[in-house]
């Protein structure tokens, strides 16, 4: 049964359902994705959709290029251009994008676009192909505007008993969940769900051959506001204007995944968006130059665990210099704690800005997802914050070993306790160190020792 929408939802954001004009473009993009299935099998596939047993043009990438601009239009906007390899094809839209693996479809769409609405058609085309749905994640920043979202955008509650209705009955049903603190802009908003995935019937198709060996898929998403207003210019169609790609090299991005090939676009008379290509993997960039409400996003989904995922974060840095922005690592189908390589490890400093917040959470699944906020402070701040010894380096592990259990809590009242955010009280000579980060406390104790 999915959880009650009681509490832990920011309930500023409940009970807006008209849609009013927006006093600037919604930046923060709706990411949905969806894994499939054929619809004789019962689990969902171990590498994350990408479906390398059967690669070539397979699976949803038989969907024709009318049904997809239907898929689109129903969300309502459009495919602006398409760059494809041998694994996958990726469309940038008229509002953001959408990647079609064999067996995964990723929808990341923005402004007041309906993704949600494309759900019932998507399944209906997936059937048709023979596949059904065994899994779906949907993910979204808080909205910069949200009174202008069209239903079922006007609130979490109604995107979550909206999914519900299509994937609530996979496995133990639709769970939902907003990571970031309270008062902290964005907190990311998580639904997943997920068919039961049997480790028997697995290892039996590997054993003949169907499935190969589950590789985790890592995906990386940043949203990044109040960019530097002299670096957003060149996301302007001024006089200087070439073209795209000119603005991919001169703009850093083309240097973001060196490896990748890039498939970008200008809007008229402002706006970028590119998605990259590479192998299995792709990312993906998006802006927002407007002053105001300016916005940009990274996403790069499918490169492997050695990837250096603080110096890639520190390269997307420098070409915003963001006032603020978050980070969400997400794991999927992860079998037990390990083998998250560099995706495990804590993020390194990032010179001038300050953590606020920092969650992580599992999935049912095994998989599990971390979100972090930052802030631009200033050199005061910085000096400040040095001398009184909290680092601006992140000093938790996005995800703990097997020995490690994190705790998060508030300023201790008391010299030997630490109160944490579930009420309870962890005596703090026990364990050390106990570190302030951003607006929290945090023990990190040897779970091997208790
Ligand atoms: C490139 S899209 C990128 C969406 C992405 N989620 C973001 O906000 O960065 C949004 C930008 O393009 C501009 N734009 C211009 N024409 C547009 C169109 N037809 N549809 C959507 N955005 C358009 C918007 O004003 C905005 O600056």
């Amino acid at each position: 049964m999915a959880p009650s929408l009681a509490s832990g939802v920011s309930t500023s954001h409940f009970g807006v359902v008209s849609s009013l004009p927006a006093p600037g473009f919604e930046g923060f993009e709706k990411r949905l994705e969806v894994w499939f299935s054929p619809a004789s099998s019962a689990t969902c596939r171990g590498d994350g959709g990408n479906g390398t047993w059967s690669s070539g043009l397979s699976g949803l990438r038989l969907l024709s290029r009318e049904e997809l601009d239907a898929l689109v239009e129903v969300a309502e906007c459009t495919i602006v251009s398409q760059l494809s390899n041998d694994q996958f094809d990726a469309y940038v839209l008229s509002e953001s994008s959408l990647f079609v693996y064999p067996f995964k479809l990723v929808m990341k769409t923005c402004g007041t676009t309906a993704l949600l609405r494309a759900v019932p058609y998507l399944l209906k085309c997936a059937a048709r192909l023979g596949l059904q749905s065994c899994g779906c994640k949907y993910t979204r920043g808080t909205f910069m505007f949200p009174a202008a979202q069209p239903y079922p955008h006007g609130s979490f509650q109604q995107e979550v008993e909206f999914l519900d209705r299509h994937f609530g009955s996979l496995g133990a049903g639709g769970r939902w969940f907003v990571l970031g603190d309270h008062g902290v802009f964005p907190r990311w908003h998580v639904y997943h769900a997920e068919s039961d995935v049997s480790a028997a019937i697995e290892s039996e198709q590997e054993k003949r051959g169907f499935l190969k060996p589950r590789e985790p898929t890592f995906t990386l998403e940043m949203c990044m506001t109040e960019l530097n207003r002299q670096l957003a210019k060149q996301f302007w169609k001024g006089p200087h204007f070439v073209n795209a790609k000119t603005v991919t090299e001169r703009a850093g991005i083309a240097d973001l995944l060196p490896g990748s090939e890039i498939d970008d676009f200008m809007f008229d008379p402002c706006g970028y968006s590119m998605n990259g290509v590479e192998g299995g993997a792709c990312s993906t960039v998006h802006i927002t130059p407007e002053d105001g409400f300016s916005y940009a996003s990274f996403e790069m989904m499918g490169y492997d665990r050695g990837t250096d995922v603080g110096a890639i974060v520190h390269r997307v840095l420098q070409c915003f210099k963001p006032g603020r922005f978050s980070v969400a690592i997400t794991c999927d189908g992860l079998p037990g704690v390990a083998g998250v390589g560099r995706w495990g490890t804590s993020l390194p400093l990032f010179e001038g800005y300050a953590c606020d917040s920092s969650n992580r959470k599992e999935f049912m699944s095994g998989g599990r997802i971390a979100f972090h906020t930052f802030r631009c402070v200033s050199s005061e701040e910085v000096e400040a914050s040095q001398v009184s010894g909290c680092s601006f380096v992140d000093p938790l592990p996005l995800f703990s070993d097997l020995k490690t259990r994190v705790i998060r809590g508030s300023k201790p009242r008391y010299s030997h306790r630490l109160e944490t955010t579930d009420a309870e009280q962890v005596p703090i000579e026990k364990a050390a160190p106990l570190v302030e980060c951003g607006s929290g406390w945090w023990l990190v104790e040897d779970a091997a020792r208790n």
